[in-house]
């Protein structure tokens, strides 16, 4: 059974991760190497709770109770009791194939290392665990307690019996699943970071303002928000490392990266997380 959950990144999803997972009744170890970026989160958390309280969603006696079941580290030796760990840091595969290492040298053997990455293959990650058949892909969507979206991703070995308790998990959290195969991108990557990188070729090409682009795509196709203001929200560090999976991947010069999406994350400008990219926050 599971019951206590492992968080590794206390960023943007990993704050949510934890969130959703303790709001559901999970003892939760959140682990990062930031003190600052640990504690943003807890703070975030509280926060994003109190409105939910505000709105009716939750019961006010829930804020304390879910933020009193997650527990901040700095050290990943805290989560060697999970019964279920969750990786959600920067999307880098040299670090995550290092955290998975480090991650299946401290957990407990039968517990399942699932990775929320975007579009780093699940495959690869196992393959530097001693535990393959128990790792996958689990891919919250942002933000993850409001998204009802969790991809999750059969990596090559993944074994039926992860596969069911991941399912299980998805649905007691009473989100949606997708399945998706393990192909760069997985389903919905594939699909919308060409369509945000061919955005930002059109301001690159100076096609149409920013605003206009963003105006043209959210009311001439229904998106609740245009692709340059989803891409500030998911962060173009983030965009930047998904498009140039999927263009490794696939090797098709359709997915390469945008120069302009390059030079705003040489620049630092990453998007809502950092002030500034396509607009100033
Ligand atoms: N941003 C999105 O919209 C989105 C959506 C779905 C999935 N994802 C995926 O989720 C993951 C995290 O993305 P994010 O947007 O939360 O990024 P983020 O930049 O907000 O957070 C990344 C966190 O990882 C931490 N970190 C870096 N190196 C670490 C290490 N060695 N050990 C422990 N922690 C470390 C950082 O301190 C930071 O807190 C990525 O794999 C990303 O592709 C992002």
């Amino acid at each position: 059974m599971i019951t206590t959950v492992g968080v590794l990144g206390a960023g943007q999803m990993g704050n949510g991760i934890a969130h959703v997972f303790a709001q559901y009744g999970y003892r939760v170890f959140l682990y990062d190497i930031s003190e600052a970026q640990l504690e943003k989160a807890v703070n975030t958390i509280r926060q994003n709770l109190e409105r939910q309280a505000r709105k009716g969603a939750i019961a006010e006696s829930l804020v304390g109770e879910t933020v009193g079941r997650i527990t901040a580290t700095k050290n990943m030796a805290d989560l060697a009791g999970c019964d279920f760990c969750v990786e959600a840091v920067t999307e880098h595969e040299p670090l995550k194939l290092d955290i998975f290492r480090k991650l299946d040298e401290i957990v407990q053997p039968g517990a399942i290392l699932a990775s929320n990455t975007s579009s780093i293959p699940i495959t690869k990650i196992a393959s530097v665990t001693k535990r393959p058949t128990k790792v996958i892909g689990m891919h919250f969507m942002n933000p993850v307690p409001v998204m009802k979206l969790v991809e999750v991703i059969r990596g090559h070995a993944t074994s039926d019996e992860t596969f069911s308790l991941t399912a299980a998990l998805v649905a007691g959290l009473e989100k949606e699943m997708a399945v998706s195969q393990d192909y760069p991108g997985f389903i919905v990557n594939r699909v919308l970071i060409p369509m945000i990188n061919e955005a930002i070729f059109a301001l690159y090409e100076g096609i149409a303002t920013a605003e206009d682009i963003d105006k043209g795509m959210k009311l001439g196709t229904n998106q609740p928000m245009g692709p340059l203001v989803l891409a500030d929200f998911i962060g173009l560090d983030t965009v930047l490392a998904i498009a140039g999976v999927l263009y490794d991947g696939f090797k098709d010069p359709k997915y390469r990266p945008c120069p302009l999406l390059v030079k705003m994350v040489n620049a630092g400008d990453l998007g809502r997380k950092s002030g500034r990219g396509f607009y100033t926050y």
